[in-house]
């Protein structure tokens, strides 16, 4: 078990040291924060998504910008995509590609912004929701792994990418990193 719990550590630590060491993956993370700052700025609000682990990432972010991060200070507006009910039914009469793209359609206006996490970049129904938001007139922010898959293919978009090539959770463990940094950097441009 010691082995187990040593190789996971120096992994982590490997790709975490090879993503940060990259300034341009800081300064990828600087142009999402900007990006982000901007829509709240001008009243407009944040939609997130992932599917799994990167689910709970985009509910994890959401609830920290709406509710609480560190300090208290003002609500921000943010959502994740996670009502079971909506999930469902779309899953049920469209198909599970279309989970998000259809709450897009719904309740996403020209400003918004769609947070997109995806560790392959190929997920469909992420990017059926990157092509909706699109055609709303949003932004695209998006955290991805690997080459960034289908999801690097598409222009006009804001990609935080963990280029690190093994499993889903060593490039998660930094999308969580990069979330809270982000976090951070919305509060302080917006004065909190
Ligand atoms: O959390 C994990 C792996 O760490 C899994 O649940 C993982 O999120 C799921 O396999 C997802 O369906 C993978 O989707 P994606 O990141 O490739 O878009
Ligand atoms: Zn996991």
């Amino acid at each position: 078990m010691k082995d187990i719990i040593q190789a996971n550590l120096q992994e982590a630590q490997q790709v975490l040291d090879q993503f940060f060491s990259n300034p341009a993956k800081i300064e990828s993370i600087e142009k999402a924060a900007n990006c982000l700052v901007g829509a709240i700025q001008q009243g407009k609000k944040i939609i997130a998504c992932g599917n799994g682990g990167s689910h709970c990432d985009a509910m994890h972010f959401a609830e920290e910008l709406s509710g609480r991060y560190r300090e208290n200070r003002p609500a921000l507006a943010a959502m994740a995509i996670s009502d079971p009910s909506h999930i469902s039914c779309v899953s049920n009469d469209f198909g599970y590609n279309y989970v998000f793209s259809r709450f897009i359609e719904g309740l996403g206006n020209a400003g918004d912004v769609l947070f997109g996490i995806s560790t392959s970049g190929n997920s469909a129904n992420i990017i059926e929701a990157v092509k909706a938001a699109q055609a709303k007139g949003m932004a695209v922010v998006l955290l991805t792994g690997k080459d960034g898959g289908q999801l690097a293919a598409f222009d006009n978009v804001f990609e935080v990418r963990v280029d690190h090539f093994g499993y889903a959770d060593r490039i998660q463990e930094i999308h969580i990193k990069v979330i809270h940094i982000l976090i951070q950097l919305i509060e302080k441009e917006m004065g909190y």
